[in-house]
């Protein structure tokens, strides 16, 4: 089933990708095919065709009402129903495999809507195992020749907060960066893996083999060890669709999303060669840095429903927008600011785009670079047997982190960033999970009415007053003494008459704005605005956890998050984007600002 080596290498090493962004439709269940009817025409089809130089694209038409509209997305390839796992484990992730021992870090990220089969592809089940199985099983072989050996880490990611899950008590653990910029999970549990059936027991959750076998530092790990993250989503859905379902609460689809989205702005960015990746939008991004940036590969698994799905298509679309610095999928410009980043508000408004469009855009747009890969996701938190019985809300990602063969020996704190040099040491498998059950509670108190007194707006008022005072004790017009009229007037050609404050000739200013009651009252108010924003700033960087609750929109777990900020570095919040840190959207901090504002006059 394996390809030659030759060819497998070539299918990567000749990309100039950063990302390759591929499909796969799913099987039919038993019951779908039973309630298919024969003459039904399915709704996905798939055009595969040569791309640019020797690579090949498919075209995924999907078939949307009405009939007539077919609305095309390019993909680097779509593996159809027929196309088993393994065919897609042998082209896509054994190459990546080999270039993990080389020492590259390499994501495998499998996105897609609920029931889109990630994972049935990812995880798999006892009969079928899925891509991270047999990638896992590879890796155990491959480690065993080298005298090195394998541990597993396993945590959840529930409300931006990290869970070690292999931990009986779950605590949060601490995603620390060091001085170099080295993202570490404090204390994480590592469990060592000798075969694929220990491997099992751990990633299928096994209570047993974890409670025995959990601590964050585990002595028979401490040099040779391969690192392998995985990480697992919660499926994509339009937030439309969410806020009509009663069984699925709408605040837990926009928390989900909202990952989702920051980790496709930070693909997006790294496809377009962007010099700002935005990773701190979230702790996922954060996590994920060493694996996604740099010369790390990047391999994004989108899984589509073979029956009419609009949450597949909506995320088809999305996807698309993604990536289109690299591979032009049809693209909605429409719904992308300027600056290519993906708008979370208008997803739910998201127009799949034509067939021409798409091909169109494609032309001017596939160059690309250097591809970087990474890892599988399963799910983890059911049991194993068969992967329908798995978590239901999934989307997706698995990730697994390669080290080098050259990396430093694991600390009590995991290190993901695979270092260059001495140790024989690999690295340490992760799982990620993120939690479909968080809530969005904080954030939807933003605006509500505080009735307490803000320290903050209390000292914003008093730098108002100040302002006001300064601007009421500074006449706008000064009488200057005749005698000092006259002289001046003498030397200079520009005379003033007797009410007008001084001003030096010599400064023109550019614009009437400047100079006139309009441009002064502009300025002034900028002014007040970057003060308040400071003052805002430096009051979330210092002040005591009481004090952070009275602010609207901080609760208690905010405010306690944002001391775990503090502890990770003295002045986290250096912006207002900084906020997004803490799970505050731009719409809201502007809210924020506007009431608090508004207050001042209260
Ligand atoms: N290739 C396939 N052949 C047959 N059945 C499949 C195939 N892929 C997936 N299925 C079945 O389709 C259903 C949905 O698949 P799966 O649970 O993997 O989707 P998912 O994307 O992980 O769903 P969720 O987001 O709800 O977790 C399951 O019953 C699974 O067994």
């Amino acid at each position: 089933m394996a390809e030659p080596q030759s060819a497998r290498s070539n299918r990567f090493n000749n990309s100039s990708k950063k990302v390759r962004l591929i499909g796969k439709i799913r099987g039919l269940t038993v019951k779908e095919s039973e309630s298919l009817s024969q003459d039904s025409k399915p709704w996905i089809t798939v055009k595969h065709a040569q791309g640019d130089g020797s690579s090949e694209v498919s075209t995924v038409f999907l078939n949307t009402e009405p009939a007539s509209r077919r609305d095309g997305y390019e993909l680097d390839y779509c593996y159809e129903q027929r196309e088993e796992i393994g065919q897609m484990y042998s082209r896509e992730i054994q190459p990546l495999i080999s270039e993990v021992f080389d020492g590259r870090n390499v994501s495998v990220i499998a996105l897609g809507a609920r029931g889109s089969g990630k994972t049935y592809t990812i995880q798999g089940c006892r009969e079928k195992p899925g891509l991270a199985v047999l990638a896992m099983s590879e890796i155990l072989s491959e480690t065993e020749k080298l005298g090195k050996s394998v541990s597993v880490s396993l945590y959840e990611l529930t409300q931006e907060h990290v869970k070690d899950l292999l931990n009986p008590n779950h605590p949060v653990i601490q995603v620390l960066e060091d001085a170099q910029g080295v993202v570490n999970l404090k204390g994480l549990s590592k469990v060592s893996v000798k075969s694929i059936t220990e491997f099992h027991n751990v990633y299928f959750g096994q209570a047993n083999s974890r409670s025995t076998q959990t601590k964050p530092t585990d002595s028979h790990l401490s040099n040779s060890v391969f690192n392998v993250d995985a990480i697992f989503l919660l499926g994509y859905e339009d937030p439309r669709k969410s806020c009509r379902d009663e069984n699925t609460p709408a605040e837990s689809s926009c928390k989900n999303n909202k990952l989702l989205h920051a980790l496709l702005n930070v693909i997006s960015a790294i496809n377009s060669n962007e010099i700002r990746v935005p990773y701190r939008e979230s702790k996922l991004t954060r996590i994920l840095q060493d694996s996604l940036g740099g010369t790390s590969r990047v391999l994004l698994l989108t899984c589509l429903n073979p029956i009419f799905c609009q949450d597949s298509l909506s995320f088809m679309s999305l996807i698309s927008r993604s990536c289109r610095g690299t591979r032009q999928v049809l693209t909605d410009s429409t719904n992308r600011s300027q600056s290519g980043k993906i708008n979370p508000a208008s997803l739910s408004a998201k127009k799949p785009i034509s067939h021409s469009r798409l091909l169109s855009t494609k032309k001017a747009s596939s160059k690309s670079v250097n591809p970087k890969q990474d890892v599988l996701s399963p799910s983890v938190d059911k049991d194993l047997g068969d992967a329908s019985a798995t978590n239901s809300d999934s989307i997706v990602q698995i990730h697994f982190e390669a080290g080098t063969l050259q990396i430093t020996p694991p600390t009590p704190t995991h290190t993901k960033k695979p270092t260059n040099v001495d140790n024989n040491v690999l690295t340490v498998l992760l799982f990620l999970y993120l939690d479909s059950a968080s809530t969005c509670d904080e954030s939807n108190t933003l605006h509500k009415k505080n009735d307490g007194s803000p320290p903050l707006s209390e000292r914003i008022r008093e730098i108002a007053n100040n302002l006001k005072s300064i601007c009421a004790s500074t006449p706008s017009a000064v009488k200057m003494p005749e005698e000092v009229v006259a002289a001046y007037n003498s030397q200079s050609q520009v005379s003033y008459n007797d009410t007008t404050e001084p001003k030096t000739p010599i400064v023109e200013l550019s614009s009437a704005r400047y100079c006139s009651p309009r441009g002064t009252f502009t300025n002034r108010s900028s002014g007040v605005k970057h003060s308040l924003v400071k003052e805002y700033l430096n009051f979330l960087n210092s002040a005591t956890k009481e004090e952070l609750k009275s602010l609207k929109g901080i609760g208690d777990k905010r405010a306690g998050y944002i001391l775990e900020l503090r502890k990770e570095s003295p002045e986290p919040f250096k912006s207002l984007d900084d906020l997004q840190d803490i799970g505050v959207s731009a719409k809201q901090v502007k809210g924020m600002m506007k009431q608090m504002a508004a207050d001042l006059f209260n």
